[in-house]
């Protein structure tokens, strides 16, 4: 007797690996299969990671495998072992990861059932024809698609003989008469018949096949046209674009590119034809491109949808969280079976599957977005250059300011570093002046208004409304005012589920938690002392907004926040607003400080940056230069010159001074000797243990409980981890939960992450509501 097989198969279940389970003779079970098995009570839908002959466990124990998914092809090894990296790497369980990475519209057995029927029917259809004596042509045909039906659909060759007696034989016969080399082949001669892709498409089945033939005739088009004829149809490119695309066209295998290119330098040109090059190589080739959030994705998609209009439509998929569940799941298969050539998306889609993946680009890599700070606390850029070595193809990382990560290993070797230095049109596309306006020195002179403009900035913008151009202000602060307070008594408007202010909304009269999902009318009287004097204090977008309309009457403002663009699209619309010109002045947060390629934009105002550059965070300084050389590079992209103005009590501070000189990369060694001297990251690697809780001793005990466990682990004994004391967060308390976390801190990658896997084991406990580690924090 066989011994029957066993599938190690991969639950969404915490830190937990994989489960074993019995596969019942006759059923052919492969790893990558999405699979339906029973767990508990629950069915559970799993990923088959292995198919062995072992268990731990004895047989009778060993529940069998229920339903498995022939829909699709399974997941590739690339990809079970990207998930199983990213599991050990950010200590979590296997299926943690690889299940939430596979869209909830395809973990559905009755899904795969619909699927696997219409497939198998179009089958059975054309084996039948095909069979048919007679009518050679018709058979030809029946016979060309039938083969094209069985290479595209996923269905092991005794499946197929139980749909038709002769199928099988008929498969053998075309592979021995060179068959399937004549449909491959087919799909790469000019003399692809039309009316065959035609009807193709409109089977479900068949829709591989056709995006195949099509993308194999474009890859074709792409290949045969000279290099320069087919690549410089758009701009010219300039020496240092060419230089970067050749250098990223070049690499065999493994390569790891820094592109630092400063704002308007055209990097989206640089990744469009390396893009190109990839594609045009091999016509099963695939590029991911990444970007920091999803407003940006419908600008790249313009552009990547105009320059491979011969991709199609379905050639070129998007991938975010911003999707129906329809459409991610289709674009997700897409890219799984190879039909979607280019994927964009947001950080999930570094964790998508692909059939060919074989460019990589993460553009703003230096963006905190790339963080995921929920569940998986993965860096979707840094899964992205793991993900290039293991396949062994180049990754870009673009920044006009690298995360001070990948800048430090581009000085040492790591990466390779690209330089765009200058606008394409340096001449008249010059980069924008950038001065400071002393908001003391203002005041003193009664030129600062109550809401916070400065007549230097006003000015400024009354100049761009006269020239019909454009102006941005930046203020990273939605709402009316952060806080709500009464001059009487000193009450503040306080979250009382969050140690956080209620912000002051004026629009619908909320006062609102940012943190949680509290909000209240706002109070007539103070809600204290019954004085009805009730003062905003601190500015947000809805009030410069509100200022505007009283000192600039004439213009046409636009505020673009995450409160104007809660409806699906709306972003969308208003960045068209822009860009057609029927805006004067935008208003907003983060949003529009970066990406966005503005032409009319010749004056960035920036309000109340000056919070950050004294912040606990040793990443605060980094990230505001990054932030204000972002929102700077808006102005001035075009043939217009462009000016920043950065209202400041700190006029003199270096921050501003480097920004002024443009000097990314003095400021960047200047934080580099500071975190290389302070021992802090990238010169040193760091852990969380964070903990969360009913009550702060509740959170605190949990963690003084770790530390002592950790204490007494073997790895913790030698001294190359170095383990700190736990302390309740900055916000302290989140939605009636207490939160608090301990720090683990090396020289040593490896020996961190020893420790932590020693650690996690001996981790649990009552008390605490959720415990997670993150690794690499952004944070702390
Ligand atoms: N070789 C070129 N010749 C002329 N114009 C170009 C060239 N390359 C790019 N451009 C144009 O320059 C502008 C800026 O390019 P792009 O938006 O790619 O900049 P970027 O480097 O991504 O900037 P940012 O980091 O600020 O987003 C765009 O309008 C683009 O069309
Ligand atoms: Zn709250």
């Amino acid at each position: 007797m066989t011994k029957p097989a066993i599938a190690r198969v991969a639950l969404d279940h915490l830190h937990a690996g994989t489960f074993d389970y019995l596969v019942a003779p006759g059923v052919h079970a492969r790893p990558g299969q999405l699979v339906s098995v029973p767990f508990g009570r629950r069915q559970c839908i799993g990923i088959v990671c292995d198919v062995g002959e072992d268990s731990a466990l004895p047989l009778e124990r060993l529940k069998p495998l229920t339903t498995l998914c022939e829909a699709w092809p399974p997941l590739r090894p690339e990809w079970l072992a990207l998930v199983g990296f990213a599991a050990g790497y950010y200590q979590r369980g296997i299926g943690e990861v690889a299940l939430p990475a596979v869209p909830a519209g395809l973990r559905d057995p009755k899904r795969w059932a619909r699927q696997q029927r219409s497939q198998r029917r179009y089958v059975a259809t054309a084996a039948g024809r095909a069979a048919l004596p007679g009518a050679l042509p018709a058979r030809a045909s029946a016979q060309r698609r039938l083969a094209e039906a069985l290479l595209a659909a996923p269905l092991a060759a005794d499946a197929l003989s139980s749909l038709h007696p002769r199928a099988a034989a008929l498969l053998d016969d075309w592979q021995a008469a060179g068959w399937v080399g004549m449909v491959t082949e087919a799909a790469s001669s000019d003399a692809v018949d039309q009316r065959l892709v035609a009807n193709l498409v409109s089977e479900p089945v068949a829709e591989p096949v056709a995006d195949a033939v099509t993308s194999a005739s474009v890859a074709r088009a792409l290949a045969s046209e000279a290099p320069a004829a087919s690549i410089d149809r758009l701009p010219t490119l300039t020496d240092e674009q060419r230089a970067a695309v050749d250098a990223i066209a070049g690499a065999s295998g493994f390569d790891a590119f820094l592109l630092h290119g400063i704002t308007g330098s055209g990097k989206t040109e640089v990744y469009l034809r390396a893009v190109a090059h990839c594609l045009a190589q091999d016509a099963d080739a695939q590029a991911l491109l990444l970007v920091p959030e999803i407003n940006l994705t419908p600008q790249f998609m313009g552009r990547l949808r105009a320059r491979f209009a011969a991709l199609g439509e379905h050639g070129v998929v998007a991938l975010h969280s911003g999707l129906s569940e329809g459409e991610r799941a289709a674009n997700w298969l897409a890219a799984h079976q190879g039909r979607a050539r280019i994927v964009i998306g947001t950080r999930l889609a570094a964790l998508a599957s692909f059939r060919k993946l074989s460019l990589l680009i993460v553009d703003e890599e230096h963006e905190a977005a790339y963080k995921q700070q929920e569940g998986l606390r993965y860096s979707a850029r840094d899964l992205c250059v793991w993900r290039a070595k293991h396949l062994g193809v180049p990754v870009v990382l673009g920044s006009a300011t690298p995360s001070l990560e990948s800048w430090c290993h581009a000085e040492q070797g790591r990466y390779r570093r690209l330089v765009l230095s200058r606008r394409p049109a340096a001449d008249t596309a010059a980069l924008p002046t950038v001065r400071t306006v002393d908001l003391d020195a203002h005041k003193r002179q009664g030129r600062l208004s109550g809401d916070g403009l400065s007549s230097t900035l006003l000015d400024a913008m009354r100049e761009r409304l006269a020239r019909g151009e454009q102006s941005l202000l930046f203020l990273n602060r939605r709402g009316y005012a952060p806080v709500l307070s009464c001059d009487a008594c000193g009450w503040v408007s306080e979250c009382t589920h969050c140690s956080a202010y209620l912000v002051l909304h004026r629009g619908d009269g909320m006062l609102r938690c940012h943190h949680c999902s509290w909000q209240e009318a706002i109070p007539h009287a103070c809600p204290s002392c019954g004085n009805i004097d009730l003062r905003p204090l601190g500015r947000g977008t809805q009030r410069i907004e509100a200022a505007l309309a009283e000192v600039m009457p004439d213009a046409r403002v636009l505020r673009i926040d995450a409160d104007s663009t809660r409806r699906r699209g709306s972003a969308e619309a208003l960045f068209a607003d822009v860009h057609a010109g029927r805006v004067d002045v935008l208003i907003g947060t983060n949003m529009v400080a970066k990406g966005h390629d503005f032409q009319r934009v010749t004056l960035v105002g920036v309000l109340n940056a000056d919070s950050a550059l004294f912040s606990h965070d040793f990443r605060a300084s980094e990230r505001l230069f990054g932030q204000l050389m972002q929102v700077a590079g808006r102005a001035g992209r075009a043939d217009l010159p462009g000016e920043v103005l950065i209202q400041t009590r700190y006029p003199h501070h270096p921050l501003y001074a480097a920004l002024a000189r443009h000097d990314y990369a003095g400021y960047a060694r200047m934080l580099t000797n500071e975190r290389r001297d302070a021992h802090l990251p990238p010169f040193i690697h760091q852990a969380l243990l964070k903990a969360e809780a009913r009550t702060l001793e509740g959170a605190l005990a949990f963690l003084e409980d770790a530390a002592a466990r950790f204490d007494t682990l073997d790895v913790a004994a030698d001294g190359r981890v170095v383990r700190y004391a736990p302390v309740p967060l900055a916000m302290v308390k989140i939605n009636d939960t207490y939160r608090a976390q301990l720090l683990l801190e090396s020289a040593s990658r490896q020996a961190l992450h020893l420790a932590l896997s020693a650690w996690r084991d001996t981790l649990g406990g009552h008390g605490v509501l959720r415990w997670a580690i993150e690794v690499d924090p952004l944070e702390i």
